[in-house]
């Protein structure tokens, strides 16, 4: 099949209407490029510049010059956001997808479509496979996906990278090669050499793609599963996770999943428990005993498991009224006179804080939830306490886009 025929087959793609393409100006990009402009597809395209090789402005022009013969409008952004700290390549990654879909939802865009390959989903695997990933780190990535309020496609999962490059020498366009595709540093680097020697068993890209992708319909059936438990066994009370008796009778796979999404949305974290860590919790919940772990509390009570928030973990977290509290919590109240030069801040009601809410038990949350709650202070003194039974005027909600993130991340 002509690869213009395989390109749109991707997912998604005739459904847009207007496209972005992100750009990098390396082959796999370029191919991208020229492959939506021959299909016709309105599109507008976008070169970050991380400013980190001094030849990269002047490549995002060159992709600029290109763009202009096909018609194609094409922006420039730049990110100047690196402190010198962390791991380059991975702060360089969430920027740039922060910055593209910025700059999507900007151009009214509905998607962004990204140049990953068929090579990409077999090194990913490999190098995901030398870290002892399970089924999901092992699976191939997906087609088209949702993240940073932005729709993202990968319309060449399926097409070698080879394949794209003869194409484009074919046409006679020109690409830039990055100098750090010949760092043995770089792990991707050391698998892209290590595979040629793989080809000859057998595990050649092709393959290993294909492996890729069983594990993601592996992967897609359990999130199924995972929903379905969800939807049944697991509702949000005022922040923290409760979970019916049932989950014990579910699947340890499925059980750890829901325990490790749940567990992260709480401590609004990053990423869950880690394998051990979940194992060793898996073991103390079978017995009918609770624990701490990653900054929350699970206990059992008669109705169930309860995930709350540890109060140790949140004892020391201030934030302005304005802004989120712990990474989920959003508070609004009155509006305020500016009377004091105390601000207003959340902090956690602790002890201190719930021997001022008298009515507390009414609310028939466990004492420790309420510990690790959000309060409203001034100085020393506690002005609101939306959830142990002195409100005044004030309401704390888990921020929606969190609370539709927890049902996201459940799922993976
Ligand atoms: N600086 C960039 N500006 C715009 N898009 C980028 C940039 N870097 C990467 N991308 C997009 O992300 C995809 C995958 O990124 P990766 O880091 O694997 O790119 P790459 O090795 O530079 O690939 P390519 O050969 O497509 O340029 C690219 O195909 C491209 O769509």
């Amino acid at each position: 099949m002509p690869i213009l025929e395989r390109f749109l087959r991707g997912p998604g793609l005739r459904e847009v209407r207007a496209l972005g393409l992100a750009v990098s100006g390396g082959g796999d990009s370029m191919a991208l490029l020229h492959l939506a402009a021959e299909a016709g597809i309105a599109a507008r395209a976008v070169t970050v510049d991380h400013g980190l090789r001094p030849e990269a402005a002047a490549e995002a022009l060159e992709v600029g010059r290109v763009c202009a013969r096909l018609g194609v409008p094409h922006d420039i952004l730049r990110w100047e956001g690196w402190d010198g700290r962390g791991n380059l390549m991975d702060q360089a990654r969430r920027a740039r997808l922060r910055l593209v879909s910025e700059w999507a939802r900007g151009a009214d865009l509905d998607a962004v479509a990204l140049g990953h390959t068929r090579d990409d989903v077999a090194e990913t695997f490999l190098m995901r496979l030398a870290r002892g990933a399970g089924v999901d780190g092992l699976a191939a990535m997906r087609a088209e996906r949702r993240a940073e309020g932005m729709l993202w496609l990968r319309p060449l999962l399926g097409i070698g990278r080879e394949e794209l490059r003869e194409e484009l020498r074919r046409r006679g366009v020109a690409w830039f090669e990055d100098p750090s595709n010949e760092n043995r540093a770089f792990d991707r680097v050391r698998v892209r050499q290590a595979m040629q020697g793989l080809a000859g068993l057998g595990l050649g890209p092709e393959r290993l793609a294909e492996v890729a992708g069983h594990l993601a319909e592996v992967r897609a059936a359990l999130d199924a599963q995972l929903h379905e438990a969800a939807r049944t066994l697991v509702r949000v009370d005022r922040g923290d996770v409760l979970m019916a008796p049932g989950v014990l009778d579910l699947p340890d796979e499925i059980l750890r999943r829901l325990l490790r999404g749940a567990v992260q949305w709480v401590a609004s974290a990053e990423y869950g428990p880690r394998g051990p860590a979940l194992a060793r919790l898996m073991r103390d919940l079978r017995q009918g005993k609770g624990r701490t772990l990653h900054g929350c509390r699970l206990v059992w009570r008669r109705d169930g498991l309860r995930i709350g928030r540890e109060w140790q973990a949140v004892r020391d977290l201030t934030a302005p009224v304005e802004a989120l509290w712990d990474g989920r919590w959003r508070l609004q109240g009155p509006p305020q006179e500016d009377i004091s030069d105390q601000p207003l801040e959340v902090r956690a009601l602790g002890a201190d804080g719930l021997d001022r809410c008298p009515g507390w038990r009414a609310t028939n949350m466990p004492r420790a939830s309420l510990l690790a709650s959000p309060g409203v202070w001034r100085g020393p003194d506690l002005l609101a306490a939306p959830l142990a039974a002195r409100p005044n005027g004030w309401v704390a909600l888990t921020d929606p886009l969190r609370n539709g993130d927890f049902l996201s991340r459940l799922s993976h």
